[in-house]
Order: C-alpha cells, then sequence, then structure tokens
C-alpha cells in the first residue's frame, strides 16, 4: 500500500518533472532540426495512426455523404441535424441562402466538431471535408481515384469527400446505434416539417410535345389550412386524424402487406373547397403537390415514368377526373393512336393498375387524390371498395361553414345581430362558399358586408321559386339579381 511517507517531497518531484520536460524539448528540438520537414509529416500521422489503433477505448462512426453512386440518406440528415447544433468551441460555420428558400441554412465548416451529450454518453461530431490533389475536375469514378463516386457531383464541390465522425465510447456502442440515430433521424424529420417549403409540381410546356414528359416545380404559397376551411367540423376532425394516423403507420402497412399510400375522393359541385382541401392538406402534412394534367398525357410509358418520377411524402392530384380527359374504360382496348384524338393511348385501367400496383409499392408515404364535380359519372372502376380510401363530399354552405368564413373574412369570433336571418336562409338556399366568399370580401365594414349577403341570399331564395314557378323574366329590374347570373350576363365568367 502506498502512503504519504513513500512520495517524493514537492521540490523531488519538481526537479523530476524539469528534468523530463527538459529532455523532450531537447528532443523536439533535435527532431525538428534533424527531421526533413516532410518525413515529421508522415512520422506524425504514422504515431496517431497507431495510437488511435490502440486506443481501443472508442468507436468512430463514418458516415459518407455518397453510398456507392447514391447519395447517403444518413449524411444528409446528419448535416440537417448539425445545422441546429453549436457549441461556445464551434468557430466557423457555413450560411448560404437559395433565392427559394424561405431561411438561410446553416451548416458546419470543414473540420468543425460538436460536443453533445446523450442519456449521459458523450458523442463528439466531427465533420471533415478532404481534397483530393489527383481528381481533375468531376469525378465520375473513371479517373483513378481511390474514392470513386465518392465525391460530390456539382461543380465546385467535385474535388471534395464529405463525411461525419461520431466519436464515442466503445461500449456505447449498442446505445448510439441503436438509440441515438433513431433520435436524430426523428429530430431531422421534425427540423425539415417545420422548415419544409411545400412545392408544386406540373407538367411542364414540353410535357405536350415530348414524348417524356417532366415535372416543373414552384413554391406552392397557397394560404389554405385547415383552421380557414368551411366545412362541418366533425368532418374536418375526421380528416385530420385520417392523415395523422396514415403518417404514423409505417409499420402497420408493412406488417399487412399493402403498399404505404392512401386514396380520396373529393367530390361536389363547383366552389365548395375540393382545390382547398388539397392545399391544406399539403400544408398540414407538408407533402409535394403533383398536378397531374391527364390532358399532357399521351401514352401509358409516358404517364408510368410521371409517375415513377414523383417523390414519397407527396400527394398525387388528379382533378376533375370524369371530364379531364375521354378514358376508355377498363373493359375497351386502347384506340389505336391514328385513330385516336390527341394520340391518346392510355387507359383508366392502366392509370388505375399501375397507381394501385407497381407505383405505389416503389414509395413510401403516397397519397393519391382524385376530384370531380359529378360522381355519377365517374366509372364505377374508380368508386368500387378499396380503390379510393375515403370518399369525401364537398358541398353548399352549412351555418357552420358560414361561421368559419365571416370569421376568417371579417373577423367576428362571436355572434352577430345578423347571423339569425342568414341561418334562416342557409336553410332554405344552396350557395357555395366560393359565392359567400366573395360577398364577405366587399368591405371590411362587418354590417355592410352581412347585409350585402342577406340581400345576396334573399335574391337567390327569389330567382330560386321565380325559376320554379318559371312566369317572370328573371332579369326583371324590380327582382335583386343573384350574383352569379349578374357576372355572367356582364360577360366577365
Ligand atoms: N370550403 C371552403 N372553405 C373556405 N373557402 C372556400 C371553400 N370553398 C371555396 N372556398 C373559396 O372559394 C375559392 C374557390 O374554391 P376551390 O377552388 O377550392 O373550389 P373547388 O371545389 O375546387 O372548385 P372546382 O370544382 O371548380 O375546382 C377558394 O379560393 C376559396 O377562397
Ligand atoms: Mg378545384
Amino acid at each position: 500500500m502506498v502512503t504519504l511517507s513513500d512520495l517524493p517531497s514537492p521540490s523531488a518531484a519538481y526537479a523530476a518533472y524539469a528534468s523530463v520536460s527538459a529532455s523532450a524539448m531537447l528532443l523536439r528540438t533535435t527532431f525538428n532540426q534533424v527531421v526533413p520537414r516532410q518525413l515529421q509529416d508522415f512520422l506524425l500521422k504514422a504515431f496517431f495512426r497507431i495510437f488511435k489503433r490502440t486506443n481501443t477505448s472508442t468507436l468512430a462512426l463514418v458516415v459518407d455523404q455518397f453510398d456507392g453512386m447514391s447519395r447517403n440518406d444518413l449524411f444528409d440528415s446528419f448535416e440537417i441535424y448539425m445545422s441546429t447544433k453549436t457549441n461556445p468551441k464551434t468557430e466557423r460555420l457555413k450560411i448560404a441562402k437559395r433565392s427559394k428558400d424561405k431561411h438561410v441554412s446553416i451548416k458546419l465548416a470543414q473540420n468543425e466538431n460538436i460536443v453533445e451529450f446523450f442519456q449521459g454518453i458523450k458523442i463528439k461530431w466531427l465533420f471533415v471535408c478532404e481534397e483530393s490533389e489527383n481528381m481533375p475536375g468531376r469525378n465520375n469514378g473513371r479517373n483513378g481515384s481511390k474514392y470513386p463516386n465518392e465525391y460530390g457531383n456539382r461543380p465546385g464541390d467535385s474535388k471534395t469527400k464529405k463525411w461525419f465522425e461520431l466519436r464515442f465510447e466503445k461500449l456505447h456502442k449498442e446505445t448510439v446505434i441503436n438509440s441515438y440515430i433513431p433520435f436524430v433521424l426523428e429530430k431531422t424529420k421534425a427540423i425539415q416539417n417545420d422548415k419544409k417549403v411545400v412545392k408544386l409540381h406540373t407538367l411542364g410546356n414540353k410535357a405536350l410535345y415530348s414524348e417524356a414528359p417532366a415535372w416543373d416545380s414552384i413554391n406552392l404559397e397557397h394560404p389554405s389550412t385547415f383552421e380557414k376551411l368551411a366545412m362541418e367540423p366533425s368532418e374536418k376532425k375526421a380528416l385530420m386524424d385520417d392523415l395523422d394516423l396514415f403518417v404514423q403507420r409505417k409499420e402497420y402497412y408493412k406488417k399487412v402487406g399493402r403498399a404505404w399510400k392512401r386514396g380520396y375522393l373529393l367530390y361536389g359541385p363547383p366552389g365548395t373547397g375540393k382545390s382547398s382541401l388539397i392545399a391544406a392538406m399539403a400544408n398540414y402534412l407538408k407533402f409535394d403537390i403533383y398536378d397531374l394534367q391527364l390532358m399532357n398525357v399521351k401514352h401509358d410509358s409516358g404517364l408510368r415514368k410521371l409517375l415513377l418520377g414523383t417523390a414519397n411524402r407527396s400527394i398525387l392530384v388528379i382533378e376533375d377526373i370524369d371530364c379531364s380527359v375521354e378514358l376508355p374504360d377498363r373493359n375497351t382496348k386502347p384506340v389505336p393512336s391514328d385513330r385516336q384524338p390527341r394520340d391518346l393511348q392510355f387507359t383508366l385501367s392502366g392509370l388505375l393498375n399501375f397507381i394501385d400496383g407497381l407505383w405505389s409499392s416503389c414509395g413510401d408515404e403516397r397519397i393519391i387524390i382524385f376530384t370531380t364535380n359529378n360522381k355519377d359519372k365517374l366509372d364505377p372502376a374508380l368508386l368500387r371498395p378499396g380503390r379510393m380510401d375515403k370518399h369525401i363530399h364537398m358541398s353548399y354552405l352549412s351555418n357552420n361553414g358560414f361561421k368559419t368564413l365571416a370569421s376568417n373574412y371579417l373577423d367576428i369570433k362571436d355572434q352577430h345581430w345578423r347571423y339569425r336571418e342568414i341561418e334562416e336562409l342557409l336553410g332554405s338556399v344552396q350557395v357555395t362558399p366560393a359565392e359567400v366568399a366573395e360577398e364577405l370580401m366587399k368591405t371590411n365594414d362587418a354590417d355592410l358586408c352581412l347585409g350585402g349577403l342577406v340581400n345576396f341570399l334573399r335574391g337567390r331564395k327569389r330567382g330560386r321559386s321565380v325559376e320554379s314557378k318559371d312566369d317572370v323574366d328573371s332579369t326583371d329590374e324590380t327582382q335583386p339579381v343573384p350574383e352569379t347570373k349578374r357576372i355572367k350576363a356582364n360577360g366577365r365568367q
């Protein structure tokens, strides 16, 4: 056992330390003088490599930017996660903003590190960029590089290999891999959801002329939200719950052996909010929209290419499915192109089979929405059970819907003395939310606006009874003319 008296006296300890550090200084000076600079670097690197190998208590997980030919999702996620982290020792961060981005993006600069703790485990993140000296420009894997395909393929980063290293005590390997990394991925998803700009993809102009049409995209700045939608609260809630359940059910879909997709059919008269509902769903889920206009597609093969060009976590929309194109039904053979207008060579069954089969199994979290004004005119193939998971009727304005619009447009949160009359009128005439919204936009004065709305609804009611009696000219000056008719008469619609 070591006792205090066994320890050297402070002065003896200092003398020993001084002699060791003097020897070290001498050794270092001699090393610097005698060994050439390049050899010094080589020896130091070799020393650290050996030291690293023998220092068996830590483990490094290396996450490269590329996995063979394709991007490594893990690297992309880590980059997003790291953009939210800094510590007091961080000295350099890279920031950037593209024209369509809403926020600046922040990234760790080269060779910067961050330390964080997870369940008491210290994890050190290092971001490494390595320049390759023998890489002439863009790498295609054929130039003899020892990292084929591992360099960025954009000009500017073509010579740089990038990766993250996560260092931690080896004994925590299982926790880091099984708990920490999933935790980081979850966080990343939440960050993306917060920031993601929802995009609207449409078929570009070239689509009409080319065999393989392609998607063009812009930011979807549609302000529609569930909160703003005039819809029965119970239906709204049911739909939001349905969407929530859908996105949580990855494992469930796998377990029951179904592709992770959900189909909705929205039907109802024009101006009842079908397109607004699609925008609200996209904004709610932060899913991109692919607006597929069948008019612009010529062949089954073109359609397949388009569908395969859509990304995961997206909504494929086919509006006005009943009238967008004369689709031969499933029992009719496609008409040869020379006899069919616009060379249409695809069939409804081709579309539906592909959507149900290969397409949906090629991706995850796919939503598909058809809209129509005439559910009765739809091909029964579209309506059969299991084809569209939910049929949603968007109908004329109800009292609850009206209250939502009054709150949106006039900021009326509670009651208004006009409400009673308006509610009575809404009970006896059919008006669309679009028509009422137009009335509510006419002035900022709530009393005036609601007065105008009452006149509009009365006019509509009289117009209907006049129409049904069919004995009075509907342009009779003594009768208030319904707004929609006036617009049409003025040739504005
Ligand atoms: N349910 C609704 N809630 C709130 N606003 C609505 C609603 N329905 C219609 N509107 C208003 O009317 C406008 C037109 O509605 P929208 O384009 O969503 O109707 P639609 O059902 O898609 O019509 P169409 O069948 O002609 O495509 C919207 O921009 C919105 O301002
Ligand atoms: Mg619409």
